[in-house]
């Protein structure tokens, strides 16, 4: 269960963005969509600690991370949050295992047995173990958003938050890589806010939909039981293809 209250106000010389955006939700996958610059990223990074938030809640299956009213506010490494961006951010002069490792090391101590042990088996669950002193530049996109999967999982997160995780990757890989993310959803049980700009990764991975505009929620879609008609006004309909390109979609399958 996540409970949000989110207000800010950022400024850069002359541009303000205001974010205020409400919102509670059971979803084990919260989707959030809406156009370029509506306040996704931003709601996010609220979430995790990352921006300030001037008055607002975050509670997370019941642990209150923020909430103003009460001066409380934890730092960052103690909202237990999982990230992963677009683009991942895997540290390039760091190996694949210690890049998964990150969050659970400090410069001045070894990794501890109980830790190197969770990092080896995430390595092995996301079939990365044979590349696991590689640099992320010697990866395929789908191994790398592995790599950032399983350091965002490494801390055994309370909640993940995944900024558009397909962005990076070709269409082809998309729909084998929702599937797995899919998986590790529910193998986890970890409950999932997706930002994303693709309906389809909405339609396959969601229970509910966010529809953010000008950082505020504009629209609440419970896609478990939603109509035909509910999504389309919600504008989470897939293009329906045309005969032409439902026969080239068939001869590239
Ligand atoms: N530090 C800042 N100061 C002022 N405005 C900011 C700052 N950071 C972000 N913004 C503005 O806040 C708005 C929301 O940004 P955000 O990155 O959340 O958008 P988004 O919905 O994730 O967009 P996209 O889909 O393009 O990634 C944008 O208009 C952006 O320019």
């Amino acid at each position: 269960m996540i409970d949000l209250a989110l207000h800010t106000t950022l400024r850069d010389g002359p541009r303000r963005f205001t974010l205020d955006l409400a919102l509670r939700s059971q979803a084990k996958v919260l989707g959030v969509y809406g156009a370029s610059g509506a306040g996704k990223s931003l709601a996010l990074q609220a979430i995790a600690g990352l921006a300030p938030v001037t008055e607002g809640r975050v509670v997370v299956n019941g642990r209150v991370w923020l909430d103003t009213a009460q001066r409380v506010n934890q730092p960052v490494p103690e909202r237990r949050v999982g990230l992963l961006f677009q683009h991942y951010a895997l540290f390039p002069h760091l190996s694949v295992r210690a890049n998964v490792a990150f969050g659970l090391t400090r410069w001045w101590q070894r990794l501890k047995p109980a830790d190197a042990a969770r990092v080896d088996a995430l390595l092995a669950r996301f079939g990365l173990s044979a590349m696991a002193h590689s640099r992320p530049d010697r990866l395929s996109g789908g191994q790398r958003q592995r790599v950032a999967l399983a350091r965002a999982l490494a801390c055994e997160p309370e909640l993940l938050l995944l900024d558009e995780p397909f962005a990076a990757l070709n269409p082809q890989l998309r729909v084998p890589l929702r599937r797995e993310l899919a998986q590790t959803c529910a193998e986890w049980g970890v409950p999932v806010v997706l930002v994303t700009h693709d309906v389809d990764d909405l339609l396959d991975l969601a229970d509910e939909a966010v529809l953010i505009d000008e950082g505020r929620v504009l629209k609440h879609v419970n896609l478990r039981d939603a109509s035909p008609d509910a999504l389309a006004e919600a504008g989470l309909q897939p293009e329906p293809d045309t005969p032409e390109r439902a026969r080239r979609r068939a001869l590239l399958a």
